[in-house]
């Protein structure tokens, strides 16, 4: 027989006991109720609300209540154990009173995804079910494991429209995912408007991977995707990627380029060819513009400076280059964050900066050094976490060159002891990358990421102790009837027992 939801929960929480005979049931009179005086509760109750409203056709009106709830659902920012810090939330099932309780509104939100795992999949539909609304009977004590568990879009190589980005953030709010890395630049084109380079986006935005229409986000969809990633408690880190990774920005000002020729708009998926014109002062006033304009609309404390792949900048001129530029982030607010190679530079990087490793190995020892000098690093290996690798030989979309990727291969792998000279304390998170070179639509996105990026998510979220493919298997199917409901188009793996 179908496991019970509680046994079901993915990311899996820190600690589930279950109350054996009760049930909550949402009834056409269930109240939400919300922390008196706090805009964020009651932000986290309209979330909640417009969920269940969607699906059940109930009213649930919000009401603000402090104190013990008597019915209802009810989200409190008062009674939490000190012990879930700021990410984590309890949540009690009782027979006639849900109540989520957490220290900060971010933990009130992981635990509204909870409760939605308990309610059945139908809850999920964009049109009213029958129901019942039941909910088992439990105790759940959750925290996360790593603060920071991320997912990338590579909007570059292709542009992907505001609202696919906005229904992949829908996504990742529903496995505890918190920060959202924006891939905005590349040698195809350009995503981002800056108002001092205008052609950036005129000319630079105006193609993509295979020759189309390419596009790019105003100020003002930008700051959309923003407040809407804000609304799930994720945090937007923009990406410039450079000195390499250039070409768009190279082809939109000649005067960037060493030779002073801009160079054709690329539409093909070469790497590592471009570079700034590491020697001209232009490039810096360039970069400096750049990272102060995207600084002054991101209100997450992060800049994420790419640096990958810069095969055509010496490592003379890769150096001079990071040691002018990485300034600029903190002059502008924010602090670095940057494919794993800048951590090599020589002075090092500041502590505070986070190099994203994406290498296929387990050793690096620019990265350890790192670790070693007390800075944390955000774990990306492309042979475990990138969602654009192929499952297998037969997969239509994705690349293969970091190796296949099955789901049981983005899940059998242990952050905290991955890397060598970086143990579980320097770990500043995971994140999954999903590049573009071969994603169009929605559905490619889906394909790739779903059921690998909740293995990604699990592992960024529950405790080691809990972790065992053949349990997360079983947890995994659950999820995919809730999918089939919000439309998702996931692969359906093999190596996953799918109901
Ligand atoms: C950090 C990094 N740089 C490269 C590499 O990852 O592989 C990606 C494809 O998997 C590619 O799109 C990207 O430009």
């Amino acid at each position: 027989e179908a496991a019970s939801p509680l046994q079901s929960i993915v990311p899996v929480p820190a600690s589930v006991t279950p109350a054996a005979g009760v049930t909550f049931t949402l009834g056409a009179g269930t109240r939400i109720q919300t922390q008196a005086g706090s805009a964020e509760a009651t932000q986290v109750a309209d979330y909640l609300a417009s969920i269940l409203r969607r699906s059940t056709g109930y009213p649930l009106p919000i009401t603000p209540v402090s104190g013990n709830p008597a019915d209802g659902i009810a989200l409190l920012l008062s009674g939490a154990p000190a012990s879930v810090g700021e990410q984590g939330y309890q949540l009690d099932v009782a027979a006639g009173v849900v109540t989520v309780r957490a220290n900060k509104a971010a933990g009130l939100f992981a635990g509204v995804q909870t409760l939605r795992q308990l309610l059945p999949a139908a809850i999920e539909s964009g049109s009213v079910k029958p129901g019942p609304w039941t909910v088992p009977g439990a105790k759940i004590v959750d925290q996360p494991r790593f603060g920071y568990r991320g997912a990338h879009l590579d909007s570059a190589r292709h542009f992907f429209t505001v609202d696919t980005v906005k229904r992949y953030i829908d996504q990742l709010a529903l496995y505890k995912i918190n920060n959202f890395h924006w891939h905005l630049t590349d040698d195809q084109g350009w995503r981002i408007q800056i108002d001092s380079w205008p052609n950036l986006t005129k000319h630079g935005a105006s193609t993509q991977v295979g020759g189309g229409p390419g596009g790019f986000y105003t100020k003002a969809q930008y700051a959309d995707v923003i407040n809407y990633a804000k609304a799930r408690h994720i945090t937007v880190i923009p990406e410039v990627d450079i000195p390499g990774h250039t070409n768009a920005a190279l082809s939109s000002y000649a005067e960037l380029n060493c030779n002073g020729v801009a160079p054709p708009l690329r539409t093909d998926t070469e790497v590592g060819y471009s570079s700034l014109c590491i020697g001209k002062d232009i490039t810096y006033k360039f970069v400096e513009d750049v990272i102060r304009e995207l600084a002054a609309i991101t209100p997450g404390e992060y800049f994420h400076l790419g640096g990958d792949e810069a095969h055509a900048t010496s490592d003379a001129d890769y150096n001079t280059f990071m040691q002018k530029v990485m300034p600029l982030v903190g002059k502008y607010g924010k602090k670095i964050l940057g494919w794993h190679e800048f951590v090599k530079v020589n002075p090092a990087p500041p502590v505070s900066a986070i190099p994203q490793f994406w290498g296929t190995t387990t050793t690096d020892n620019n990265v350890a050094a790192h670790a070693a000098r007390g800075g944390k690093v955000l774990l990306s290996p492309a042979n475990k976490a990138y969602l654009d690798m192929k499952y297998n030989a037969s997969t239509p979309l994705g690349l293969s060159w970091a190796g296949f990727i099955e789901v049981q291969d983005a899940y059998n792998w242990n952050p905290g002891g991955y890397l060598n000279g970086v143990n579980e304390s320097a770990v500043f998170g995971v994140e999954a990358p999903l590049w573009s070179e071969t994603l169009v639509k929605t559905a490619d996105i889906e394909f790739m990421a779903f059921p690998r990026l909740p293995a990604i998510a699990e592992l960024g979220w529950s405790p080691r102790s809990t972790h065992n493919w053949d349990a997360f298997k079983q947890r995994l199917a659950a999820q995919g009837p809730r999918w089939g409901v919000m439309g998702i188009n996931y692969y359906k793996s093999p190596q996953v027992p799918w109901p």
